[in-house]
């Protein structure tokens, strides 16, 4: 009472410009309340607040004061008060997320993330969050959290879990034409996946493998035709992964493997891959900038309206995804379809290409399971057997362990995949996660968290997956909790490409083992890998060189 009395004595005697000077402050608390709620995203509203209000409170100070002075010192009350609020109220007690420890720089701005990303390494940033503040769940922006305990996967990602959260808005421009994995509301998901499911369900999948077969057959010729020299692996399988994605979704494609890449397309795409997941962090960007994913994605959507307009040669997956499998269904327009484009050849070659390379890496540096892979697929695969023919995979446990630990340590999105507690808020265990709240499950945590995978979670140990099959066969303590284990995500937004990648994924490396040696060479320090290798909008994997020798000829 005493405060407010003491307040109504400071105004009445104010002079003219003390009050001007109140009432810029007011002002500016005002446009932060406003700001709480609404989402000041277009440039009428923006231009309203950041420049007219200000610009209009510097008429109060022209009585005193220059009209520049006026200007100057509107500007700078104003923004200074909403900066100091803003920053205040992120910091202080009354904050929503206020009980969840993490960075001040990170609490105060999304800026901090964003920053944090241009290193590529994000991911081991948030984990060592987990580890230093000892906890479960951590705050990772003024308005987002971080997850690392697997019982959080089900709530979160579950049937009855969470929407997708803002951070792919930015990148489809908030347009209402988006791919799958950018929508947002659970319905239109529904919905737009259902011709997904069609084009990866097992018939489709028999239809793709012919072209598998035959691009894997490509990509190990080249290798061999190559023996005994130094070469790229990764730029050689990137090519084979696009080869194999463009002919699955449109029937043909650049032919990467034989022309190479001279316009540069693939760094192209993998470049503004990298810029686009700065979007990640501060989305409303993309309703201002435009990132270099979006003239790839004109690239891809050109491409896709073509094969529409052709029709189809086989069936392909746009076959399914323009309803051509099912004429009586009414066609989704060519806009909806052709938007699918991007995500099909960045979700369905990179993801593939990054697990199979960095399980080809961990193999080459460690030489035991290296060999006990190429023992059971000779096993399988004795010389009159074609490791093209699928029939024996499901029955190879190893290969298996080894993909599947090759995702463990490497999952293609290392920091999970970004959701919105919305309207309701959740509640968690004993703990109450505030509407409006993004959340992520991180994924590289929660992965290499020892109460998952025990012992040596940070070490390649494909055979703690046949461990977990028979436990009597390990002597000491062991943990392996499968539900802890999320590559290909969980619930309804996960993958739909998982059993084509896996397919993919096992062809390469069993006819790549059946037929080749493959090592560094010796100048090569594979450490730098680890150093190299990041995080862009998914797993951004570091080039290494490797020499092939020839083990036997093909089929
Ligand atoms: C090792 C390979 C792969 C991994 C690890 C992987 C991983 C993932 C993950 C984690 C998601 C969830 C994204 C999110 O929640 O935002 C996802 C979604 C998706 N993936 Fe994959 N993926 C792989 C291969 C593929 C392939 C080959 C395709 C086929 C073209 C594909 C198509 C998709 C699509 C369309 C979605 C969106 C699903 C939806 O929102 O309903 N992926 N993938």
């Amino acid at each position: 009472m005493r405060s407010f009395s003491n307040l109504l004595e400071i105004l009445v005697g104010m002079d003219s410009l003390g009050e001007a000077f109140f009432i810029i402050v007011i002002s500016a608390l005002f446009t932060h309340f406003i700001y709480n709620r609404v989402q000041l995203l277009s440039y009428p509203i923006l231009l309203f607040f950041f420049i007219l209000v200000p610009t209009a409170l510097s008429f109060l100070l022209t009585s005193n004061l220059s009209y520049s002075m006026s200007i100057f010192f509107s500007f700078s009350v104003y923004y200074t008060t909403l900066l100091g609020s803003i920053s205040a109220y992120r910091l202080s007690p009354v904050h929503p997320l206020a009980q969840y420890p993490g960075p001040i720089g990170l609490k105060l701005s999304a800026l901090g993330l964003f920053k944090i990303g241009l290193s590529g390494k994000r991911f081991e940033y948030i984990r060592s969050l987990h580890e230093r503040y000892d906890s479960d769940v951590v705050r990772i922006g003024p308005n987002e959290l971080s997850f690392r305990d697997a019982n959080t996967i089900r709530p979160i990602m579950g049937a009855n879990g969470l929407v997708k959260g803002p951070a792919l808005d930015g990148l489809s421009g908030y347009s209402d034409n988006r791919p799958l994995v950018a929508w947002r509301d659970h319905g239109m998901h529904a919905t737009q996946r259902k011709a997904w499911t069609r084009g990866m369900n097992s018939s489709a999948l028999s239809e793709y493998e012919p072209v598998l077969v035959r691009r894997v057959t490509q990509v190990i010729d080249k290798l061999l035709a190559r023996k005994g020299q130094t070469l790229n692996f990764v730029e050689l399988l990137t090519f084979f992964g696009y080869d194999f994605i463009n002919d699955m979704a449109f029937g043909e494609g650049p032919e990467y493997m034989k022309n190479g890449d001279p316009q540069g397309t693939l760094s192209r795409i993998l470049f503004a891959l990298k810029a686009a997941s700065l979007l990640e962090a501060l989305p409303w960007l993309g309703h201002f900038v435009k990132t270099k994913l979006e003239s790839e994605n004109r690239v891809a959507e050109a491409r896709a309206k073509a094969r529409i307009s052709r029709g189809a040669v086989t069936k392909d997956l746009f076959h399914y995804l323009a309803h051509e499998d099912d004429p009586d269904k009414p066609a989704p327009s060519m806009n909806a379809v052709a938007i699918e484009s991007i995500l099909v050849i960045v979700a369905g070659a990179n993801s593939p290409v990054s697990a199979i390379c960095s399980a080809l890496y961990l193999l080459m540096r460690d030489p035991a399971s290296y060999k006990k892979l190429q023992d059971e697929i000779d096993e399988y695969y004795p010389q009159e057997e074609d490791p093209l023919d699928t029939k024996h995979y499901p029955k190879m446990h190893f290969l298996d362990a080894v993909v599947n630990e090759a995702l463990r340590l490497y999952p293609a999105l290392l920091s999970g995949s970004q959701r919105s507690t919305g309207e309701k808020g959740l509640m968690i265990g004993s703990s109450y996660i505030p509407p409006h709240t993004a959340v992520r499950v991180h994924t590289y945590s929660v992965q290499r968290d020892p109460r998952n995978f025990f012992p040596s979670p940070d070490t390649f140990w494909p055979d703690r997956w046949l461990i977990a099959k028979d436990p009597s066969s390990y002597d000491g303590p062991f943990t392996h909790n499968t539900s802890a284990f999320i590559p290909f995500s969980f619930g309804p937004y996960n993958c739909v490409g998982k059993s084509l990648a896996l397919k993919e994924i096992k062809m390469v490396l069993c006819v790549l083992l059946h037929r080749a040696d493959i090592e560094f060479p010796e100048s090569y320090d594979p450490d730098e890998w680890l150093r190299l290798t990041g995080e862009s909008l998914g797993l951004d994997i570091a080039r290494y060189p490797v020499v092939v020798s020839e083990r036997r000829a093909s089929h």
